[in-house]
């Protein structure tokens, strides 16, 4: 049976010495971290998801960022090659937890660059960013994994953030939602909403109508409602000065046919 998977990874000792390319380092509070942490795993388990803990990886200060280690599309999980050298130890941890869970295993290699973040899933379109984190042959090597089991790849250059996913996510029926400023071109997607917020672009589709976002996005959270849809804010304040987002936090597994002796 399909069923709502998500790998998460509890922050780490280090998350203050986490990388940050377009924002001013300010200071982290880890125990407000850890709880944002915990809130936000709360709030998947309490929409129907199994939650699944990669081991930690404390000597890597943004481990907590797993969903930039592996892009999954049905049951093959694609490991990343992070473009920032510093995070490509988060991913022994990350493959065995994507082996245990039943994924058939691919990897982008040398001299390719992948970051999970700038991986979109819109059905069966694969949105993926090309720019600081994730390269030319890093979108090649997606396309050779993916394309075979069905995908349609669409490689999107962006320069204005860190990963594509930064600047645009999508909502329950296809519509991609991005804060203008960040998106290069919106006509790349069919059905494009612009939102007014940074952190209204990112949302987690937790299923049915419901959608984790960040609680920063109070006047987004205002249009999900009003377009039908019912907003779950989490405050995430303390990744978000990280330069991460509520998608980051975890990978979620939606396709994968579990196999029940693995449980
Ligand atoms: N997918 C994501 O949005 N990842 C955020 C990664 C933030 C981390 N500080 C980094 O720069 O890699």
């Amino acid at each position: 049976m399909p069923s709502r998977l998500a790998l998460v990874r509890r922050p780490g000792p280090r998350l203050a010495e986490g990388l940050v390319t377009h924002l001013d380092r300010q200071p982290v509070d880890p125990a407000l971290a850890l709880h944002q942490w915990e809130t936000y795993v709360q709030v998947l388990r309490d929409h129907g998801w199994r939650t699944t803990e990669v081991a930690p990886a404390d000597d890597c200060p943004d481990a907590v960022f797993v969903e930039d280690t592996m892009v999954v599309f049905r049951n093959v999980a694609l490991l990343a090659r992070s473009g920032a050298e510093s995070r490509r130890p988060e991913l022994p941890a990350a493959r065995e937890a994507a082996a245990a869970l039943g994924c058939s295993l691919n990897a982008v290699r040398a001299p390719g660059t992948l970051d999970g973040g700038d991986v979109l899933k819109v059905g069966d379109t694969v949105y993926v960013g090309r720019g600081c984190r994730t390269n030319a042959e890093g979108v090649r090597q997606l396309r050779a994994a993916f394309e075979p089991l069905g995908a349609r790849v669409v490689a999107v250059p962006h320069r204005r953030v860190l990963h594509l996913k930064s600047a645009v996510t999508a909502l329950p029926d296809g519509t991609v939602i991005g804060y203008l400023p960040f998106v290069e071109d919106p006509s790349v997607f069919p059905q494009f909403r612009p939102v007014l917020e940074e952190a209204g672009a990112h949302v987690v589709l937790l299923g049915g109508d419901a959608l984790l976002m960040a609680a920063s996005a109070p006047r987004t959270a205002r249009l999900f409602t009003r377009l039908g849809y019912r907003p779950v804010p989490v405050d995430i304040s303390e990744f978000e000065k990280r330069e991460g987002c509520v998608t980051c936090l975890s990978v979620r597994l939606r396709d994968l046919v579990e196999d029940p002796g693995r449980r």
